[in-house]
């Protein structure tokens, strides 16, 4: 039997991505609206009735709405928007979170992408405050670097269309100090309080890098970068996605410098530990429209069907 696949928000940018993922992948049917119904309710609530899987590619409000079109218990949503992200009702799609989220995912029906910013910090944090190294009152903050796709069309359009001069240089943002993340970092890390998080968009296509600073002498345990760099790796040791880099910083810098775009096109989430005793910082590198967005959609489709989790994506 073929799933039968639904993508609202066909036209968007992460919907575009997920078609061609979707394009890799066997047993499923992806059926698709004329493109000038794209934005007319009824023809949506059909294809989303008659699907096995619906993703949603939509801003939050439009999400909301096509949730509520939902009138049986077969179709199975994965929503892309911020809009379910802490909704206890929803399942986070982040399998390599906790041993038990994989499990989550594959038996729900209504299941949350990350965020791609979230998805970096979140990784990276969250096995040592497991762990008990990092206390859950630490005062974290981070930042992120990425490329401008992960603004969907309108930032696409700003950057492709304009040529003013201030869009060469990267432009930090979210500077209100409440970016839409916050809620759902401060949940799946542990922490107590959300990060101080302060993204920058850069004047390039794709690609994210999430840096955490780090004191280790505010942590529970002595412990150096060397130490948490084995107990990420150990605790990401079985998951395809994710690499823990090994312990040498100098290594992976490029003439001095690190490559923001060496994930792109992939899957992959990379995370580096730089520093020493003294002071860490950690690194994960992705690209916001494959782990960050689309790709991580599409690894929570093939858990939900059963598929190998892989499929279309390497
Ligand atoms: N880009 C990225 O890297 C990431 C995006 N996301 C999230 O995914 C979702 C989609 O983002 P993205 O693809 O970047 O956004 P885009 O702006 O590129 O695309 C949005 C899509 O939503 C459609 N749409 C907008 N309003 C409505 C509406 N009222 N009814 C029906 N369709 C509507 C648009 O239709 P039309 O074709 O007519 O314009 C378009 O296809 C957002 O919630 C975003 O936050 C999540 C992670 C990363
Ligand atoms: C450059 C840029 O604007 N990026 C977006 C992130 C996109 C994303 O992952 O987040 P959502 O799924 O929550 O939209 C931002 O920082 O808001």
């Amino acid at each position: 039997m073929k799933y039968k696949i639904f993508v609202d928000g066909q036209e968007g940018t992460t919907g575009l991505k997920i078609h061609d993922y979707l394009s890799g992948i066997s047993n499923i049917e992806v059926i698709k609206i004329e493109s000038e119904k794209r934005r007319d309710s009824e023809a949506r609530r059909d294809l989303i009735n008659e699907a096995d899987v619906v993703f949603l590619c939509l801003p939050d409000s439009a999400s909301r709405d096509s949730v509520s079109m939902v009138s049986n218990n077969k179709t199975r949503i994965i929503d892309a928007s911020t809009a379910f992200r802490t909704n206890q009702e929803w399942t986070y799609g982040l399998p390599e979170l906790h041993k038990n989220q994989r499990g989550k995912i594959q038996h729900s029906s209504r299941v949350s992408v990350p965020g791609c910013h979230a998805t970096g910090f979140i990784l990276a944090i969250q096995p040592l405050i497991a762990e008990g190294i990092i206390p859950r009152d630490y005062p974290a903050s981070c930042y992120s670097l990425t490329g401008y796709s992960g603004g969907g069309k309108g930032l696409i359009s700003e950057y492709q269309s304009s040529n003013r001069e201030q869009l060469s240089a990267p432009r930090p943002y979210a500077l209100n100090l409440n970016h839409k993340h916050l809620p759902e970092m401060q949940l799946y890390s542990g922490l107590h309080a959300a990060p101080i998080f302060t993204p920058i968009v850069g004047n390039y296509y794709q690609g994210d890098a999430v840096t955490i600073p780090l004191f280790p002498g505010m942590f529970l345990k002595h412990v150096t970068a060397r130490d948490i760099q084995e107990l990420l790796a150990s605790y990401y040791e079985e998951e395809r996605f994710i690499r823990v880099m090994p312990y040498d910083s100098e290594a992976y810098l490029e003439d001095g410098f690190f490559n923001l775009m060496a994930c792109n096109h992939t899957n992959y989430l990379d995370i580096f530990v730089f520093g020493h005793k003294d002071r860490i910082v950690l690194v994960s590198r992705f690209d916001n429209l494959g782990k960050g967005a689309s790709g991580a959609a599409i690894q929570n489709m093939n858990i939900m069907l059963g598929f190998d989790e892989g499929a279309g994506l390497e």
